[in-house]
């Protein structure tokens, strides 16, 4: 069996590396150049620099090579999701296509599962997700995450195929559960780093990751979605492994909010825009989320630190 990834950031880079440890692997970029740049020195310094591809990592930039592969790997951010999807329609529709990303939508709501079931319904969908970072991956360290397919014996054949000795996959049919588990994860970290960067202690930290836990569980069981994934490593890991290291991105932008500093825009932050895409769709359904909704505050700027935690200081008492 071979394996393409498509989307050359530090993500689908260490997995393409670390597949590659044991299959042949395609990694797709969408520019020439880059892809080109990769072949010839056999890393990827512009996302995931210090990590040598190993022999079987070819790279290319025409998706019709990389589209000859068994399974095919997503790892485009989520909001450019649909737009990959449409750009080779001709060559996905059909097949077996795993997401590698984390995020809800901005104007659908949906997750990528989703996104790929909308735009392709003759794909087999399925999504990677849970606590692992690229550096991890790529360095062999040891690492546990979450394979989601509705189909029972497609997810096995995938677990078998996408898992290394390094890289242990578990599986589950919970789709949804495995899509809200990793999307919402990443605005609570955004609500840790912030009040992490403006020095309001660990204690309110572990508020915020219980509470948001809390928040991923009702939006979750009110999509359909079973409890026990949220409490897996698509949930309550990778929440756990993004809210306290300074090696994740949301965190990151999290702590420059509460330090008052500027942050790179240009960087993949997936919790920015999921804020806003799961705030609209609690505003839909009626579903009460305030640490999603006061992160949306934050970015906006229609709130300032100050103000969303006296907002969620003050919230009418009630049973856990
Ligand atoms: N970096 C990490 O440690 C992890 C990332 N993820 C997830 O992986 C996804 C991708 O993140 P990263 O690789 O870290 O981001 P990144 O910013 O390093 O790379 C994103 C890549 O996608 C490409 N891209 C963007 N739009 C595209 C389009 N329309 N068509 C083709 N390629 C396109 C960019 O050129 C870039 O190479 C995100 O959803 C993230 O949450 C998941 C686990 C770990
Ligand atoms: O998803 C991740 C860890 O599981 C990566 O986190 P960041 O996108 O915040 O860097």
């Amino acid at each position: 069996m071979s394996v393409a990834v498509l989307g050359a950031g530090a993500f689908g880079t260490a997995l393409a590396v670390s597949l590659a440890r044991q299959t042949p692997v395609t990694l797709w970029s969408r520019d020439p150049d880059h892809a080109e740049e990769m072949r010839e020195s056999r890393r990827n310094d512009r996302r995931l620099p210090g990590t040598s591809f190993p022999d079987r990592l070819e790279t290319t930039s025409d998706l019709s090579i990389a589209a000859g592969s068994g399974t095919i790997l997503l790892a485009v951010p989520m909001q450019q999701l649909r737009a990959t999807l449409h750009s080779h329609a001709a060559l996905l529709s059909g097949r077996r296509l795993v997401a590698c990303c984390k995020g809800i939508e901005l104007g659908t709501g949906l997750g990528p599962v989703s996104v790929i079931s909308q735009v392709l319904p003759d794909a087999t969908p399925a999504l990677l997700t849970g606590p692992s970072f690229a550096a991890d991956i790529a360095r062999g360290l040891p690492t546990a995450l979450t394979l989601a397919c509705a189909d029972p014996d497609i997810v096995r054949a995938l677990q078998v195929e996408l898992s290394t000795v390094n890289l242990r996959l578990y599986r589950t049919t919970d789709t949804i559960g495995a899509e809200v588990g990793g999307a919402l994860k990443n605005v609570i970290a955004i609500a840790c780093g912030a009040v992490i960067g403006a020095g309001l202690g660990d204690s309110a930290r572990a508020a915020l990751m219980t509470r948001g836990y809390a928040e991923m569980q009702r939006l979750a069981l009110a999509l359909g979605a079973r409890a026990e994934t949220l409490a897996g490593l698509s949930g309550f890991g990778d929440l756990a492994l993004t809210c306290t290291s300074e090696l994740s991105r949301n965190f990151r932008l999290g702590l420059s909010i509460g330090r008052g500093q500027a942050f790179d825009r240009s960087i993949t932050v997936e919790g920015a825009a999921t804020a806003v895409a799961v705030s609209e769709k609690a505003d839909h359904t009626h579903l009460d989320m305030p640490i999603t909704t006061c992160v949306t505050g934050l970015l906006n700027q229609s709130l300032t630190l100050d103000e969303a935690m006296a907002q969620l200081l003050a919230r009418p008492l009630k049973e856990e």
